[in-house]
C-alpha cells in the first residue's frame, strides 16, 4: 500500500472533525455534504474486500428513499449480496478514523483479513440520480485509484442492477451478462416466455395497463430504457419521472406505504392498477382506489403472499419435495402472517429489520420468499431446487408437470435473486396476475390488512433502546416493555413494538389494532412512552 500517496490525497477528502457515522441497515446515510471522506474511504475498503475475496465488489452511491439532500453508500459482496457484517464494522472504523489513524486502521484490516496486497482487484460502481451522486462516486473512484485498484463505472443504475452486475461478473456470466443490455434481455426473455403460457382468454385484459410512480428517481430512466424489450401486451405509463419534481418528495414507495395514501403526480382512476418504486428502485408497492374513492394499499406482505400462492401451486404440480418458506420482519401485517401460516400452511419466519437478515434466513430453504412490508424483497431458489426444476422442465413426459416446471424455470430467471428489485418484482407480479387472470381487487381481497400505524420519535440517543426477539420486544430502557405491554392490552387484536432506526436518527413505533382509530391511538400512546422513558427531545409527540 502506498501510504505516502494516501497521506497526500486523503486531506483532499477531509473528514469533518468529530463526525462519527455508522454502517447501518443499508450502509452509510446522511446529508450529502458530510459524505465525501466516507466515499473516498469506501473506495479503499472495496479494493481491500476485492483482494480479500479474490472477486469483484460493488459500490452503490444512493440514499434510496431518503430526501434528495441526503446520500449514502453501500458495498456489494461477490454474489451480489449485502456486505459481510464483519466488514460493516471495518467500514465504520475506516469512515470514522481521524486522518492520522487511517494508516493504522487500514493495516489492521489487512492483517485481520490476511489481505494479499499484491492481488488484483476490481470494483463496480453505480449511482442514483441525486444531484450529489456524481461527485460522490468520483470520490469513490479517487479512493480506488490511490490503492491501484481497477474499476468499472456503470454510472446511473438502480441498486439491484448493480447487484446483478456483480453477481454476473463473479459467476463468469452464469447468472447473466454483466451489462444493462444483458439485464434487460434476461428479464424480458423470461417475462415473455412466462406470459406466453397464459393462454386462456380469461387471463385478465389482453392489454395490461400499469401506472408507475417512479419517485422522480432512477427507476424512470431504467424503465424507459427497458420499455422496448417489453411485449406489446404490457403498457406501462410512467409518472414522477424526475423531469419536474424532487426525488422522493410526496411520492415513491416509502411515502405511499408510510402515509397510506397515493403519491402526488399520478392521476389514478377507479380500479386502475398502480405501483410506486422508491428512489433507487429496489422497493415496490401496488395500490388502487375503488369506485368510492377509497385507497387500497397492496404492500410487500401481499406481494409475498401472491408470489407464495403462485409458487406453491407450481411446486405441488411438479411433485417435488422442495421446501418453501416465507421470511418477514416484525413490520409484517398480522393478517399476512396468519394467512400464510394458517390458510396456506407455509412456514413463516420473523427476523430483524434489514434485507441482509431476510436474505440470510431465506437461504436456508429450497425456495425462500422474503419481503419487508415496505415492498423490498425477492425469492431465493437453492442450487438443488434450481437443478431439479430445470431437469423436470427438460425431461418430464407429462405435459402439465413439464409446463409447471417451465413456469418455475422462467420465474427463476425473472426474479433478481441477488436482492429485492422493483423492476424484476413488478414483472413477476404482472406475470402472475396475467397467468392467474387476477385483477388488482382480487389480489387485494386475499386477506384484509389489520389497521396499522408507523410513527417516529426523536430521542437524544436512539441506541438506549435495546431489542430482542427479532426486535419485537425491548430490553432497555427499563420499564418501557412493561408500559408497551400494558398499552397493548387496552386494544383488541393489537400489537406494538419499537426499535431504533438503522437509517435515520429516530426511533420507530409500529402498532396494529382492530380499527384504524385504535391503531393510531395505540401508536401515539407508545410514542409518548418512548418519549418519556427513552430521552425524547423537542416537543412531545402529538396525537394524529
Ligand atoms: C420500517 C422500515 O420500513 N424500515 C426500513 C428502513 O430501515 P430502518 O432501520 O427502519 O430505518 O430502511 C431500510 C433500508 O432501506 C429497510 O430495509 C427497512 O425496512
Ligand atoms: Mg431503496
Amino acid at each position: 500500500m502506498d501510504f505516502e500517496a494516501i497521506k497526500k490525497c486523503s486531506p483532499l477528502h477531509p473528514k469533518p472533525a468529530g463526525l462519527a457515522l455508522q454502517y447501518g441497515t443499508a450502509g452509510f446515510r446522511t446529508k450529502a455534504e458530510r459524505l465525501d471522506h466516507v466515499m473516498f474511504r469506501m473506495g479503499f475498503l472495496a479494493v481491500l474486500r476485492s483482494k480479500a475475496t479474490a472477486a469483484t465488489i460493488g459500490v452503490m452511491v444512493t440514499a434510496s428513499h431518503n430526501p434528495e439532500e441526503d446520500n449514502g453508500v453501500k458495498l456489494i459482496d461477490p454474489h451480489g449480496e449485502m456486505l459481510h457484517p464483519l466488514w460493516e464494522e471495518y467500514a465504520t472504523q475506516l469512515a470514522n478514523a481521524e486522518e492520522q489513524e487511517l494508516q493504522k486502521v487500514m493495516t489492521e484490516i489487512c492483517q485481520k483479513e490476511a489481505v494479499d496486497l499484491h492481488k488484483d482487484s476490481l470494483v463496480f460502481i453505480g449511482r442514483d440520480t441525486r444531484p450529489s451522486s456524481k461527485k460522490l462516486s468520483q470520490s469513490v473512484i479517487d479512493g480506488i485509484f490511490i490503492l491501484g485498484g481497477q474499476y468499472h463505472d456503470y454510472g446511473l443504475v438502480t441498486t439491484p442492477q448493480l447487484h446483478y452486475m456483480v453477481c454476473c461478473q463473479n459467476t463468469q456470466g452464469q447468472y447473466g451478462k454483466a451489462t444493462l443490455e444483458g439485464y434487460y434481455q434476461k428479464l424480458a426473455k423470461a417475462f415473455v416466455e412466462l406470459i406466453k403460457q397464459a393462454n386462456s382468454p380469461s387471463s385478465g385484459d389482453s392489454q395490461r395497463h400499469l401506472k408507475i410512480d417512479c419517485a422522480n428517481g432512477i427507476g424512470a430512466l431504467k424503465l424507459m430504457e427497458m420499455e422496448r424489450y417489453f411485449p406489446k401486451e404490457v403498457l406501462i405509463h410512467l409518472y414522477n419521472d424526475g423531469t419536474k419534481e424532487k426525488l422522493n418528495h410526496l411520492c415513491g414507495a416509502d411515502y405511499v406505504k408510510v402515509h397510506q395514501k397515493p403519491p402526488r403526480g399520478l392521476d389514478m382512476k377507479p380500479n386502475e392498477r398502480c405501483c410506486s418504486l422508491d428512489g433507487d428502485a429496489d422497493r415496490i408497492v401496488y395500490y388502487y382506489k375503488d369506485t368510492t374513492d377509497h385507497f387500497h394499499l397492496i404492500d410487500g406482505d401481499k406481494i409475498a403472499t401472491l408470489i407464495s400462492i403462485f409458487l406453491k401451486e407450481l411446486l405441488v404440480k411438479v411433485e417435488q419435495t422442495l421446501k418453501m418458506a416465507v421470511v418477514q420482519t416484525a413490520y409484517a401485517n398480522g393478517s399476512s402472517t396468519r394467512y400464510l401460516e394458517e390458510t396456506m400452511k407455509v412456514p413463516v419466519h420473523c427476523v430483524k429489520t434489514g434485507v441482509k437478515h431476510l436474505h440470510h434466513k431465506a437461504q436456508e430453504f429450497d425456495v425462500g420468499v422474503y419481503f419487508e412490508a415496505n415492498g423490498h424483497g425477492t425469492v431465493l431458489f437453492s442450487k438443488a431446487a434450481e437443478t431439479k426444476i430445470r431437469q423436470v422442465a427438460k425431461e418430464e413426459k407429462d405435459d402439465e408437470i413439464r409446463e409447471a416446471a417451465k413456469m418455475l424455470e422462467n420465474m427463476i430467471d425473472l426474479i433478481n435473486q441477488t436482492i429485492g428489485d422493483a423492476i424484476s418484482d413488478m414483472l413477476v407480479i404482472e406475470a402472475i396476475l396475467a397467468l392467474k387472470g387476477f385483477t388488482v381487487q382480487q389480489w387485494d381481497a386475499i386477506y384484509t390488512d389489520l389497521p396499522n400505524r408507523l410513527l417516529k420519535v426523536q430521542v437524544a440517543d436512539r441506541q438506549v433502546i435495546g431489542t430482542t426477539d427479532a426486535e419485537r420486544r425491548v430490553v432497555a430502557p427499563p420499564g418501557l416493555q412493561e408500559k408497551i405491554d400494558a398499552l397493548v392490552k387496552k386494544y383488541k387484536s393489537s400489537r406494538a413494538f419499537v426499535r431504533p432506526s438503522g437509517t435515520e436518527d429516530i426511533v420507530r413505533i409500529y402498532a396494529e389494532a382492530d380499527t384504524q382509530e385504535n391503531a393510531d391511538a395505540l401508536a401515539h400512546e407508545v410514542s409518548l412512552a418512548v418519549y418519556h422513558l427513552a430521552g425524547g427531545v423537542g416537543t412531545p409527540p402529538q396525537p394524529l
